[in-house]
């Protein structure tokens, strides 16, 4: 399996991927988990939801290259970037806390799903970056938009123009992690939830709603989804699978 669920004493739902041979890139699989992690947390005795990784290494390197290169045209791009922006969405407008536990590098798509939750807390040193504009696309699962929602927007253009790696205290500064921690484990989360875990369910969940309401005026959902779109047709072109041939090649030259 690439993934656990699990709910803890406390409440919290932990969904971990756990491919960290693979620095847990999201497959089709880590997918469905992250969906059903989300069904899951619907339950009246989930209080919160961590998303975090397996290892010391890396929270989520990504869409796995070696899996995702196989989708060559726009038809067959859309098909798995539009999946993961649906779930992406149905994570952001979760009705619940939701955590990015950052226990190591995020990069590409998984610097997107931390965007698509509500608080980010990340292990000291711990590299991030949007890479995706050094791969000839776009974010494609809807994480710019988020990445809008959640800090300054010359801060979120500067991340994703430059498509360059930080480190986690770096994006302290700007607000876009929440809390550096010298270990990114479950007691982290627990502890930065201390207080909302002692306040009613319904009203972490009427809060939350203000946040929703809001985003669907401002029609995220199809914000999210014209993203994609416009990632799809990057995606389909020659100088993407260029760029991803030289990562998985470097890969086999080691
Ligand atoms: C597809 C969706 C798109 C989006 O919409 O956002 C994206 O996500 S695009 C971004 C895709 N991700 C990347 O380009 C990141 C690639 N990975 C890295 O840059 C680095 O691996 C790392 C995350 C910075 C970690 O570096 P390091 O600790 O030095 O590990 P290695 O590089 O040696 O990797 C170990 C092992 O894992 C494989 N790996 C890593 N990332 C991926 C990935 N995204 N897809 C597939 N495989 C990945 C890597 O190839 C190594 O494998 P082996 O050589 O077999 O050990």
């Amino acid at each position: 399996m690439d993934y656990h669920i699990e709910r803890l004493p406390s409440g919290l739902l932990l969904f971990k991927i756990t491919r960290a041979e693979k620095r847990n890139a999201v497959n089709f699989e880590v997918m469905e988990g992250l969906q059903k992690a989300i069904d899951r947390a619907q339950s009246t005795d989930v209080r919160a939801l961590v998303v975090t990784g397996e290892g010391e290494q890396a929270f989520c390197s990504g869409g796995d290259l070696s899996v995702f290169h196989a989708l060559r045209t726009e038809e067959e791009a859309y098909s798995m970037l539009s999946k993961m922006g649906e779930i992406l969405y149905n994570l952001a407008v979760l009705p619940k806390p939701t955590i990015a536990l950052i226990n190591g590098a995020a990069v590409g798509g998984g610097c997107e799903i931390a965007t698509a939750c509500d608080f980010r807390i990340a292990k000291i040193g711990a590299k991030l970056g949007f890479i995706q504009g050094s791969l000839a696309i776009t974010t494609g699962w809807g994480g710019g938009t988020l990445l809008f929602e959640r800090i300054q927007a010359p801060h979120a253009l500067k991340l994703l123009s430059e498509a360059s790696i930080y480190r986690a205290e770096q994006l302290d500064q700007i607000g876009f992690i929440n809390q550096v921690v010298d270990e990114a484990n479950e007691a982290e989360a627990e502890q930065f939830l201390e207080k909302e875990l002692s306040i009613q369910s319904e009203v972490l969940s009427a809060y939350k709603q203000i946040q929703i309401r809001m985003w669907e005026v401002s029609r995220l959902h199809e914000r999210m989804m014209q993203e994609v779109r416009e990632c799809t047709v990057l995606w389909a072109k020659d100088e993407h699978h260029q760029a991803v041939d030289t990562f998985l090649n470097g890969k086999n030259n080691h």
